[in-house]
């Protein structure tokens, strides 16, 4: 399974192109850092590798990616379930039995710094514990390609430093994973560097 970008570009209309020429082959076990200044083009390119957006030079190929997962900048969970919980339902969703679930569930908090606030409901987890929970819930999710949006773009910087210093944790074997931000600590903590470059 990977993906390949090949000479990748795009623009809205008749504006001019938001970045050009982007080639890269994504692997799984990897983490790629996707990087560049606000309006280079960060989201966008993550509707490419999802499908959603269809580039107007080069191309997307994915080859055996059958599930594409999510993690958004404004962590999203149920307020009274607890964190464990969003992290074991996924899995029984998979075919896992409740106790080998929370097994499971258990080991990825505890990968993610949330060993302690398993068992604290969702409204109870500070901004970073919960975007380490999406982080979290995202692999229970087992997809072949994760895209994580900005995930320190609504924290501060303390907080964003925990939540960058996770993600170097974040590679997981099977999973091509690429996260779009625009903070050094971030782009630090994964594996590998696309970098959009000012808009051209
Ligand atoms: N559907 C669309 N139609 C026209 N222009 C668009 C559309 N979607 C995005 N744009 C423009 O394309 C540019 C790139 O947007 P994009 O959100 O991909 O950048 P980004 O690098 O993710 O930025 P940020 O870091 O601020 O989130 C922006 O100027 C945006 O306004």
């Amino acid at each position: 399974m990977h993906v390949t970008l090949r000479e990748l570009g795009h623009r809205f209309g008749s504006g001019s192109p938001l970045f050009e020429g982007v080639s890269a082959t994504l692997e799984p076990g990897r983490v790629y850092a996707l990087t560049g200044p606000s309006g280079s083009g960060k989201s966008t390119l993550l509707g490419m590798l999802a499908g959603w957006i269809t580039p107007t030079a080069g191309e997307v190929v994915r080859e055996d990616v059958e599930r594409v997962g999510w993690v958004f900048q404004n962590p999203h969970g149920v307020a009274r379930r607890s964190a464990l919980d969003h992290v074991v339902l996924p899995l029984i969703a998979r075919g896992s039995t409740r106790s080998d679930a929370e097994t499971s569930a258990r080991a990825l908090l505890a990968r993610f710094g949330l060993g302690p606030a398993a068992d604290r409901p969702f409204r109870a987890l500070s901004g970073g514990e919960a975007q380490r929970l999406m982080l979290a819930r995202g692999i229970a999710t087992a997809p072949d390609l994760l895209l994580v949006d900005e995930p320190t773009a609504q924290l501060d910087q303390r907080t964003s430093a925990v939540v960058s210093d996770t993600l170097s944790r974040i590679a997981t074997d099977g999973v091509i994973i690429v996260v779009a931000t625009h903070d050094a600590r971030t782009r630090d903590a994964c594996t590998d560097l696309i970098d959009l470059g000012a808009p051209t």
